[in-house]
């Protein structure tokens, strides 16, 4: 892989995907660039981790083509490509106590464990300190995991994913099941680390607008397999293309660049 690559970071051009005769994905054309800060908004079964698992190098198109970081699926060794990509799996499988600077640093070999037998780079030791700092980890660096909360562990496993300076960073729903506070600081931590790295672009799949952090710029937005509309975020996020993307009346507005949905108004009798 070339660091110079300079193309789009991720390209699809009129993707299908077909599982047990049943079209999951139907005609998704996508191209996202350096400094592109995606949202795949969509219902439930709307095919939003279908898209991602391809975006991620993970499964291949039944037709159509999708190139990511310049390599075209299909014709590379997909494991490697992944190793460029930092792709957040919100199910990490480990399950000893190790602490989240430990965590962290196991992104730079992409292992579950540290190699106990090895001694790690000094730039690697440097980057877990700094990527610990941007994430808000820093008091509890020493914490370990199995004492985290869902949001100190989904802070976490962001960092660990960015040890390899990945180019695009893949998040599926990581505000799922977090409390107030805990989304704002994952979102603040989004923020801050998209304006430290104005060369990173990422892909967010969410059902909730609420969870959007500030720096969004695009948003695709999918029902049943489609593409209802794709592009910036003043083009896409709006009241008509979201009501149709969730099949219902829903009013939506931006406020100090976070946005907020809630159906459009009914009368209710006697009011
Ligand atoms: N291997 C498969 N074979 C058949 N259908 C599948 C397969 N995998 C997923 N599906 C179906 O494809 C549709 C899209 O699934 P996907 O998980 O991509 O949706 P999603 O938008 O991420 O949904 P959610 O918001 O509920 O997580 C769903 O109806 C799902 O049941």
């Amino acid at each position: 892989m070339s660091p110079s690559f300079d193309g789009p970071l991720l390209r699809t051009h009129d993707v299908d995907v077909v599982r047990d005769g049943r079209h999951l994905l139907r005609g998704i054309t996508l191209e996202i660039q350096p400094g592109e800060h995606w949202a795949l908004l969509g219902p439930n079964g709307a095919g939003k981790s279908t898209l991602l698992a391809l975006l991620g190098a993970v499964s291949h198109p039944t037709r159509g083509t999708v190139d990511v970081l310049g390599r075209r699926l299909g014709r590379v060794d997909i494991r490697e490509l992944r190793a460029h990509l930092g792709h957040v799996n919100p199910r990490h499988p480990l399950r000893s106590p190790l602490t989240v600077r430990e965590v962290v640093l196991t992104g730079h070999t992409n292992t579950i464990e540290p190699e106990w037998h090895r001694k790690p780079a000094p730039e690697a030791v440097e980057r877990v300190e700094q990527l610990i700092e941007t994430l808000g980890m820093a008091a509890m660096a020493e914490a370990p995991w199995t004492t985290l909360s869902q949001g100190e562990r989904g802070r976490a496993l962001i960092a660990r994913a960015l040890m390899p300076s990945p180019r695009l960073l893949l998040l599926d729903e990581p505000a799922t099941g977090l409390d107030l506070t805990a989304r704002e600081l994952l979102l603040d931590s989004l923020d801050l680390l998209r304006h430290q790295h104005p060369e990173l672009a990422s892909v967010l799949v969410t059902h909730h607008l609420e969870e959007l952090p500030e720096s969004t710029t695009h948003a695709l937005l999918l029902r049943g397999g489609e593409c209802v509309a794709a592009g910036t975020v003043d083009e896409v996020m709006t009241t008509e293309l979201i009501s149709e993307t969730f099949g219902h009346p829903i009013r939506i507005s931006r406020h100090e660049g976070r946005w907020t949905a809630r159906a459009a108004a009914r009368r209710v009798p006697g009011r």
